[in-house]
C-alpha cells in the first residue's frame, strides 16, 4: 500500500494545518465513554438560553463566502484524492431508507459494507486486508435485526432511522417506544427527527425535554438528532436548534432526513459545525455531525471533509465525530477510485451498488 493512501486512508493529514485547532484541551474527566464507541460521550447540560441567545447573530453572506473559499481554496493533489475518498467511506452511514426497502436489499447492503470495493480495485490501491468500510449502515426499523444479523463481527455499527422518521409527528411515547424497540433488536445509533413545528414557536424547553427523553431511550446507543434544516427557514433557526440538540445530550447533530426539498447545504453545515465549536468550548465535550441527504457525488464528500478539517480540526475526521448519511455516495467514491487506477470511467451497471 502507497504510505499516501495508508496516511490519509487510515489516519495522518494530508491537507496542511487546519486553520483553528480545537482539539480536547479539557474534555470532562469524569464523563460516561461509550463502549460500544469508546469516546466520552456528551452528557448534556441544563437548558441554557442565555448561552443560545449570545450565539444569535448568523451571517449568511459570511457563512457564504468563507465555504466559497473553502472549496475554492481547497487543493487535494490527484495523488492523495484516493486516501480521502477511503476516509470519506470510513466515515459513512451507508443507507437504504426508501418504501420498497426488503430483508434481501439490506442484506446486499451490509454484503457491500463489509467488501465495498472491488477485488481489482483493492489490489490495485495496495489496500488488501485494510478493512476500510462504513462506519455504519442505516435502515429502518424494520430492517435493523437483519443488519445487525449481517454485519455481525464487522465492526460495522447499525444505525436505525426512529421516532416518525421523516417527520416526527407522532405523539411523543409512540416516538420513544420505537427507539426502545431498535435498540431492543441491536440498533447501536438512533438517527432521530426534531418536529420542527418546536423550532418554529420556540418551544425550546419541550424540544429540550423531547430530546432528553430519546436520550434516555436509546441508553448505551449513540444518538444522532436530525434537524430537517431544509424546514428550519433561517440559518438563526438552525443554530438554535443545534444547540438544544446539543445540551439535551446529542451525540451527533445531523441536518436532513433525505426527504426534505432541501437537503444538506454547505453553508448550513457550517452554521452547525460553527455550533458544535462553540459548545465545545462551553462545555468541553465534542459532538459529531453529519451531513445528509443529496451527498453524491464523490467531489461533493471531499468539500465537506474539507469544512470538517478546516473549521473543527483533524479531529473531526475520524467517524466517532463525523459521518456522511448517503445511499449513493459509495458508488462514485469506487468509480473515482477505478479511474484513480485505470484512468477510464466504467459504467455505473458494473458497481454492485449502481
Ligand atoms: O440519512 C441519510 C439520507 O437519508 C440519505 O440520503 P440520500 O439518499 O440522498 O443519500
Amino acid at each position: 500500500m502507497s504510505s499516501t493512501i495508508r496516511e490519509a486512508g487510515l489516519g495522518a493529514d494530508r491537507l496542511g494545518a487546519p486553520k483553528v485547532t480545537p482539539l480536547p484541551a479539557r474534555t470532562a474527566a469524569n464523563a460516561p465513554v461509550s463502549q460500544a464507541h469508546g469516546i466520552v460521550r456528551n452528557p448534556g447540560m441544563k437548558l441554557d438560553l442565555g448561552f443560545m441567545e449570545s450565539m444569535r447573530s448568523v451571517n449568511r453572506s459570511a457563512l457564504e463566502r468563507r465555504v466559497a473559499s473553502l472549496t475554492k481554496r481547497r487543493s487535494i493533489k490527484a495523488d492523495n484524492q484516493a486516501a480521502w475518498l477511503l476516509r470519506a467511506v470510513a466515515c459513512m452511514d451507508l443507507t437504504t431508507l426508501n418504501s420498497n426497502d426488503t430483508d434481501e436489499r439490506v442484506r446486499r447492503l451490509c454484503a457491500k459494507a463489509v467488501n465495498p470495493f472491488r477485488r481489482d480495485i483493492v489490489e490495485g490501491l495496495g489496500i488488501t486486508g485494510e478493512k476500510i468500510r462504513p462506519a455504519a449502515v442505516c435502515v429502518y426499523h424494520p430492517f435493523v435485526a437483519t443488519a445487525v444479523d449481517a454485519l455481525r463481527g464487522s465492526g460495522i455499527h447499525v444505525a436505525a432511522v426512529s421516532t416518525a422518521f421523516p417527520h416526527g409527528l407522532t405523539p411523543l411515547s409512540t416516538r420513544l417506544q420505537e427507539i426502545e424497540a431498535s435498540v431492543s433488536d441491536g440498533a447501536d445509533e438512533i438517527d432521530v427527527v426534531i418536529p420542527r413545528g418546536l423550532v418554529f414557536g420556540a418551544k425550546w424547553q419541550e424540544l429540550y425535554n423531547e430530546i432528553v427523553a430519546m436520550r434516555a431511550a436509546c441508553g448505551e446507543a449513540h444518538l444522532k438528532v436530525i434537524l430537517g434544516t431544509g424546514d428550519l427557514a433561517t440559518l438563526r433557526n438552525v443554530m438554535l436548534a443545534s444547540m438544544v440538540a446539543m445540551m439535551a445530550g446529542a451525540d451527533f447533530i445531523k441536518t436532513s432526513t433525505g426527504k426534505e426539498s432541501v437537503n444538506a447545504t454547505l453553508p448550513v453545515g457550517l452554521a452547525m459545525v460553527r455550533a458544535i465549536r462553540a459548545y465545545f468550548e462551553e462545555t468541553g465535550y465534542l459532538i459529531g455531525f453529519k451531513p445528509a441527504g443529496g451527498i453524491s457525488t464523490a467531489k461533493a464528500s471531499l468539500d465537506w471533509l474539507v469544512l470538517m478539517k478546516e473549521e473543527l480540526g483533524r479531529r473531526w475526521l475520524e467517524p466517532d465525530l463525523f459521518r456522511f448519511g448517503a445511499s449513493s455516495l459509495l458508488t462514485d467514491i469506487e468509480r473515482q477510485l477505478e479511474h484513480h487506477l485505470t484512468g477510464h470511467y466504467s459504467a455505473n451497471h458494473r458497481h454492485a451498488m449502481a
